[in-house]
């Protein structure tokens, strides 16, 4: 980001001390959405640095929005004032405005707003907080209000492995600054962000983009540009033939809630290969699907499938390790899901030989049980981001934010879905989905894009007026989704 921040300010001939009022101003409209009354209670703590210049710009326009509860604390913990912190003091001061400058903590007299503004630091955080900031964000923590952080919480570190002794600021709301930094999006994050906002603080986006990084964020634009319109003239040939080899006894619900999904997001034709008792069921269910028994299968027959789906449901005997090696030497378009990861994990020699169009969908536990125990989800990431490489496969790492880890490298982060969704049979409905996208003629890559945001979006649609949402709900709201999505 400073790099970008420098690009802007050269290239579009912006002082930096403008930038930072951009910015501060991005923040104050977000944050006006949320806290409209201008009599609430607001402490705002300010650092030296950049942040803390974000800070003083904030409260002076705070001021300016009728704000008037404002108290405002500099934090003089270090000697190293930056040029724009120091101006923006100056314009609050020529307000006639007090800031109170602290020098040690116990300085601060107890104060109980309706709300604190944490402008301590920012993204500058190079070390772990001690002394004196430590000692602030505890005070900060210990007074139990909303805490609203500008950009970063003071004492997050935007890359690399969240401390499990995180001892920082924990925000109720994170207001940042053009993008969301890549620690956001991990688990470990939530005891130091409850919600993120991005705003746009006008940084130069065409540079942006030229940017190496190995993250991408998903987009609806992305996904306007990946789905295939249907056309005129065409037949159910045309949208392809998917295969799925789930369910059994007990799980026989999993093989008919993909090969249901297989259906709405849009494949010529779906067999479900599945046990003969689940046969009835299939056939009341889902009369547009096929079946395949899978006591009978000639597996020189599964060469026409377009693509094919394994696991969900499936259960763990000897004839699906062999029906795994069968359908992994076919080399087709392959969704490896559920406990047909599990089988690969414990036959890891099978890894080395799935198709290049293969996309595993491991959830964390399925993930670790593959590639060996992980402290933490930055870890995981690596892992998984080497072994798709390593591996010239794609893997879907589940979870809130979903990783789509691709074979060259790159990691692309989804960011639709919702804690309503998190009950039984999701992880089915998505690989009906990416197998369906699969047959549908979709690369890998773009199935793995596609799946996993309409999955998540149909999701957010259906959360919108429901407290919890089922796997069966996500399947019929698909096809609107996709409609939805192709404009
Ligand atoms: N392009 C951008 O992203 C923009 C960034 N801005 C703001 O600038 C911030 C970054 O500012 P700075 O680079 O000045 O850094 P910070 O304001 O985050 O931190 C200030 C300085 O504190 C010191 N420090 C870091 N960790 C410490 C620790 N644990 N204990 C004691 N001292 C520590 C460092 O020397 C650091 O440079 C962003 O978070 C954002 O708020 C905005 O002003 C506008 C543009």
């Amino acid at each position: 980001m400073q790099n970008i921040d420098a690009y802007t300010i050269k290239h579009t001939k912006i002082k930096s001390v403008d930038l930072m009022e951009q910015a501060a101003n991005a923040f104050v409209s977000a944050f006006a959405q949320e806290y409209d009354n201008k009599n609430t209670g607001i402490v705002i703590f300010c650092g030296l640095g950049n942040n803390g210049g974000d800070g003083l710009a904030i409260a002076r326009l705070l001021l300016a929005k009728n704000y008037t509860n404002i108290s405002i604390f500099l934090t003089r913990f270090g000697s190293k004032q930056s040029d724009d912190n120091k101006e923006n003091l100056k314009r609050l001061q020529e307000m006639n405005f007090q800031v109170e400058e602290i020098n040690d903590v116990n300085e601060i007299e107890i104060i109980k707003p309706d709300l604190i503004i944490d402008a301590i630091l920012g993204s500058g955080l190079n070390k772990p907080l001690t002394d004196q900031y430590a000692a602030l964000a505890k005070l900060i923590n210990d007074l139990a209000v909303k805490i609203i952080a500008v950009d970063v919480p003071t004492g997050f570190k935007t890359e690399g492995e969240i401390l499990v002794d995180y001892n920082g600021v924990k925000a109720d709301l994170v207001i940042c600054f053009q993008r969301p930094k890549i620690n956001f999006f991990f688990p470990e994050s939530s005891i130091a962000i409850k919600r993120f906002k991005v705003v746009d603080i006008g940084l130069d986006e065409a540079y942006i983009n030229t940017q190496p990084t190995d993250y991408k964020l998903i987009t609806s634009e992305d996904i306007t540009k990946l789905i295939k319109p249907r056309v005129h003239f065409t037949h159910k040939g045309t949208y392809g033939h998917a295969l799925l080899i789930a369910g059994n006894t007990n799980t026989m619900g999993a093989a008919l809630l993909s090969a249901n999904a297989c259906l709405r997001a849009g494949a010529g034709l779906t067999t479900v290969c599945l046990p003969q008792s689940g046969l009835t069921a299939l056939n009341i269910t889902m009369p547009e699907a096929m079946a395949l028994p899978r006591e009978h299968v000639d597996f020189k027959s599964l060469h026409k499938y377009n693509a094919i789906a394994i696991g969900p449901g499936l259960g763990f005997d000897d004839d699906n390790l062999i029906m795994l090696k069968k359908v992994i030497e076919l080399q087709k378009p392959l969704v490896v899901d559920a406990d047909a990861i599990t089988t690969l994990s414990n036959n890891k020699n099978l890894l080395k030989n799935l198709s290049p169009q293969t996309i595993l969908t491991p959830h964390v536990k399925e993930f670790d049980r593959l590639f060996g125990d992980h402290e933490n989800w930055w870890q995981r990431v690596q892992t998984a981001q080497t072994k798709a490489k390593e591996l010239g496969i794609v893997i879907i790492l589940k979870n809130q934010y979903t990783f789509i880890c691709m074979p060259t490298g790159e990691i692309c982060i989804n960011q639709t879905g919702n804690p309503a969704m998190a009950s039984g049979g999701m992880g089915d409905v998505l690989t009906g989905i990416l197998v369906s996208l699969l047959a549908q003629g979709h690369a890998a890559k773009e199935a793995a894009i596609l799946g996993v945001y309409l999955h998540g979006k149909a999701g957010d649609e259906l959360a919108k007026d429901s407290f919890c949402v089922s796997a069966s709900q996500v399947v019929l709201q698909l096809p609107k989704t996709m409609k939805m999505s192709m404009d």
